[in-house]
Order: structure tokens, then C-alpha cells, then sequence
């Protein structure tokens, strides 16, 4: 037999202690480089600005810029020039995932916690907010949507997209004719930590924002961890990742086109299958070598599954439980007879998909649910995107004279017993003689 593609096979119990620890964490030897690479580039927008920001186009989208911003003619232009088609299925999306984030606004709320004490707290919309929309090695309207449909859904102030520039020097048609459909205010052409550290931090073009959303690889991932000193983030929404659980109900291709589809996203893509039973677990293993083998974009599935693809074989669904808490997947597939069962047993997924019909590439582009996930584990603490990314809380309290009678003697101990004798003193003077 030739050797897997696969990084990991086997199975589940059989993994040494190392290997699982590595698949785990999906991280990768780069990681400290990506970070430190991303810290420099921060710091020369940091200090130069816009200037910093034509050279990363040159450096990193090979393109001399001769503007940052798109007007928005062009965006319009770009809506009107994309085939019909695509405009469709994008107005069916955009539609879609307007239902979905419309039915999470959050409701203002009041309570009286004592006679007199009443503490509310209200949505604010933020008021301006970045996209990031990727355009690397794929191109990303769909990511446009899924950020701006809800931004806007939220009724956002200014929504500002950011995506990397072709060789024409704007972001591909695609992104643009997103961003007018799904009504951005304003368009750059710019990717990578450049586009991050813009956002976070205002350029002569660019403003600054109060929080900066969407996906991208391990360069915009880093970045947006490295700018919370200036900014919110959604989550590290980085390089792709799926974990099908699969039992005897499931089609060995089906589970394998799983794989490849958030394969092909990245080499960093992190793509595993928890198999019941020795032969099904064989013929996933086959299905996924025959389907890599003619992949259209052949180099970056097989970089991803021969650094972090998995197939692993378990005894029961009961054997795959933990996992799933600890691998914390961005998505999570059960293909298995009873999915809707089974999803009381998972904790720590940024997203579900129920049945081995309902394909990752639906939630990707069409279902409605967002598709900007947490990766790397981080699921177990993070949520995928959704209309609350997109407000602050207003909190308040009011107090009656009564009430703040009655208070005044238990928020006195309390000052004292901290040493902190003039929060005693303004609220005791509120005692009654
Ligand atoms: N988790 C999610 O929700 C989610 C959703 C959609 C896509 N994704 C992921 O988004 C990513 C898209 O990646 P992409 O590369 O296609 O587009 P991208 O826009 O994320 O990255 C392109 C940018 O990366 C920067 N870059 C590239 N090489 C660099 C280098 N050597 N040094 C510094 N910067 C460099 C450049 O600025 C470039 O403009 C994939 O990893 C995909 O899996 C994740
Ligand atoms: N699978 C990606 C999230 O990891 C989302 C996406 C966009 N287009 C295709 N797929
Ligand atoms: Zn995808």
C-alpha cells in the first residue's frame, strides 16, 4: 500500500499521547513566525500609515495600488456585471441570513431586584465596524454577507469592508457586487494583517472602528488577536476546520467530500473524521485518497489532510463525545442515524450540521446561519458571528429615595470593610435621621 495522505490513522485509542495533543492544538510549527511577522507589520501601519499599506499590496497581493477605497460605482457596476445567476443565489443568501440574525435581536430589559432598586440594561448598535471579507487563495462574497447582512441587521452605523485587491488592484467583483447587496458603506482594498491593523488603529483613509469581524488565514487570525488592545473582535475565525462523526448510517464518499470541501480552503485546514467501525473507517480512508487524487485544487487538500487530516476509527458514538468537547470544532457533521439525538451529547461546536445530508457547503453559503466560526479549539468558550456582535449593553439602575434609605446601612459596612470610607460616606448620608 502506498503511503496515506493522511497525517493520522488508526484508531482514536490508539493515538500516542503526542499525536493527539498536536491534533488538538492544529497548530503549527509557523505559528510563533506568523506572530511575530504580524507584530511588525501592525507597527509600520502603526507608524505609517497609508504608506504602509500600498507597500503590503505590493509585497503580499502583488499589485501597485493607486487607491485605497472603492467608489462605490464601481461596487454598483460590479452588481450589475456578475452573471445573473450568481446575483440570484447570492439575493436568496443575503435573504436568508437576514431571517436567521433577525430573529436574535436582543430585547431591552428591566427588573426590580428589591422594593425600589431597578437595574436595565439596553442594545446599543456599535456605531462603526469593520468586515474583513478574505481574498487569498479563494475569493469570499459569501464571507461579505455574512458580516454585513447582520451589521446591518442590526442597524449598525457604518459598516467598512475590507478585502485583499486582485491584480486589477480592487477586490474581485464577487466581493464588491456582496458588499452592494448587502448595503456596506464603504469599501478598501486592502487584506491581510494591514487591513486588521488599519481598522483597529485609523489610517489618513481609513477610520478607525469599534470592532472588527470575519475570517480569514493564519496572517488575519493573529492579527485580530494582537489588535483587542484597540478594538473588539468577533473571534479567531481562522483557517477552516470540519469533524464528521460518522456511524454505520453513513456514506463512506459522503463523508469524504466533507473533508475535501474545507480542505481546499487552506493548508492549514484541519479536517477529521471519527469513524464507527473498522471497514467503514477503511472505506472513508479510500473514498478521501480517490477524491484527493483529482481535486481541483489538488495542492492546498493535499497540504491540509498531510499535515492535519484524520480518519480514526472508534468502537461506539460513546467514544466520540469527549473528543468532540476537546477538539472543539469550527464545524462538526454527524452523520449519523440519529443526529438530532446525538446533539444533546455535543459540547464545545462552533456550528452542527444534522444528518449527512445537510453538507457543511449548505451552512457556508445558503442556509442562513452564519458561517464565521471559531477555530482552533476555540469553540469551547467562543460563538460563531451573530447579531449580538454588533451591539454594546447600556446598563443602568435607578433607586428610590426609599430605596436608597434602606441600602444605605448594608453599602456602608461594605465600603468600610473595603477601607473605602468615602463610598461609606455617600451612602450613608442617604439614611434616614
Ligand atoms: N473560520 C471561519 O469562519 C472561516 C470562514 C471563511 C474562510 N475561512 C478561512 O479564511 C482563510 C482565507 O485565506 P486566504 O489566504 O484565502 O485569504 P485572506 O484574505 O485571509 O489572506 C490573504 C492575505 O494574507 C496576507 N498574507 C499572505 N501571505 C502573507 C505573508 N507571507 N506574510 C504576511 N501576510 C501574508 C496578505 O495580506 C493577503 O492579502 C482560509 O484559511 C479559510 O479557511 C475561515
Ligand atoms: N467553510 C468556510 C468557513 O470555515 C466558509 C466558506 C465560505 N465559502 C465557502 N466556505
Ligand atoms: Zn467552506
Amino acid at each position: 500500500m502506498s503511503a496515506s495522505i493522511l497525517k493520522y490513522q488508526g484508531a482514536l485509542s490508539a493515538l500516542e499521547p503526542d499525536a493527539r495533543r498536536k491534533l488538538l492544538a492544529r497548530t503549527g510549527e509557523s505559528d510563533a513566525l506568523v506572530a511575530s511577522r504580524v507584530q511588525a507589520l501592525i507597527a509600520r501601519v502603526r507608524t505609517e500609515g497609508d504608506r504602509a499599506l500600498f507597500d503590503f499590496a505590493r509585497e503580499f497581493d502583488r499589485v501597485e495600488l493607486k487607491a485605497l477605497e472603492v467608489p462605490r460605482e464601481r461596487w454598483n457596476a460590479a452588481l450589475e456585471s456578475i452573471p445573473s445567476e450568481v446575483r440570484e443565489a447570492l439575493t436568496r443568501a443575503a435573504r436568508n441570513i437576514a431571517r436567521a440574525h433577525e430573529a436574535q435581536r436582543p430585547q431591552a430589559i428591566e427588573v426590580e431586584t428589591e422594593p425600589g432598586v431597578v437595574v436595565g440594561r439596553r442594545p446599543d448598535p456599535l456605531g462603526r465596524v469593520g468586515v474583513y471579507a478574505p481574498g487569498g487563495r479563494a475569493v469570499y462574497p459569501s464571507s461579505v454577507l455574512m458580516g454585513v447582512v447582520p451589521a446591518k441587521v442590526a442597524g449598525v452605523g457604518e459598516v467598512i469592508v475590507c478585502s485583499p485587491p486582485g491584480p486589477d488592484g480592487l477586490p474581485s467583483a464577487g466581493v464588491l457586487a456582496a458588499a452592494a447587496l448587502a448595503g456596506a458603506d464603504r469599501v478598501f482594498a486592502l487584506g491581510g494583517a494591514g487591513a486588521v491593523a488599519a481598522l483597529a488603529y485609523g489610517t489618513q483613509s481609513v477610520p478607525r472602528v469599534d470592532r472588527i469581524v470575519g475570517p480569514g488565514n493564519a496572517y488575519v487570525a493573529a492579527a485580530k488577536l494582537q489588535v483587542v488592545d484597540a478594538v473588539a473582535i468577533d473571534a479567531p475565525a481562522g483557517p477552516s476546520e470540519i469533524l464528521v462523526v460518522a456511524d454505520a448510517s453513513a456514506r463512506p464518499e459522503a463523508v469524504a467530500r466533507e473533508l475535501l470541501a474545507q480542505a481546499e480552503h487552506d493548508p492549514e485546514a484541519c479536517c477529521v473524521a471519527l469513524v464507527v467501525g473498522a471497514s467503514l473507517a477503511e472505506a472513508v480512508r479510500s473514498a478521501v485518497e480517490q477524491q484527493a487524487r483529482v481535486a481541483r485544487r489538488g495542492d492546498i487538500v493535499l497540504s491540509a489532510l498531510g499535515s492535519r487530516g484524520a480518519v480514526l476509527r472508534i468502537d461506539s458514538l460513546e467514544e466520540a463525545w469527549p473528543f468532540v468537547a476537546d477538539f472543539a470544532p469550527e464545524h462538526l457533521l454527524l452523520a449519523t442515524s440519529k443526529p438530532s439525538e446525538d446533539l444533546a451529547r455535543v459540547r464545545n461546536a462552533g456550528t452542527v450540521f444534522l444528518g449527512q445530508c445537510a453538507s457543511v457547503a449548505f451552512g457556508d453559503y445558503l442556509t442562513g446561519a452564519n458561517h464565521v466560526l471559531p477555530t482552533a479549539g476555540l469553540a469551547r468558550a467562543y460563538s460563531g458571528l451573530s447579531v449580538l456582535d454588533f451591539y454594546r449593553w447600556t446598563t443602568w439602575q435607578r433607586v428610590t429615595p426609599e430605596a436608597a434609605a434602606a441600602m444605605a446601612q448594608d453599602v456602608g459596612t461594605l465600603a468600610d470593610s473595603e477601607g473605602l470610607f468615602a463610598h461609606a460616606a455617600a451612602a450613608r448620608a442617604w439614611r434616614v435621621p
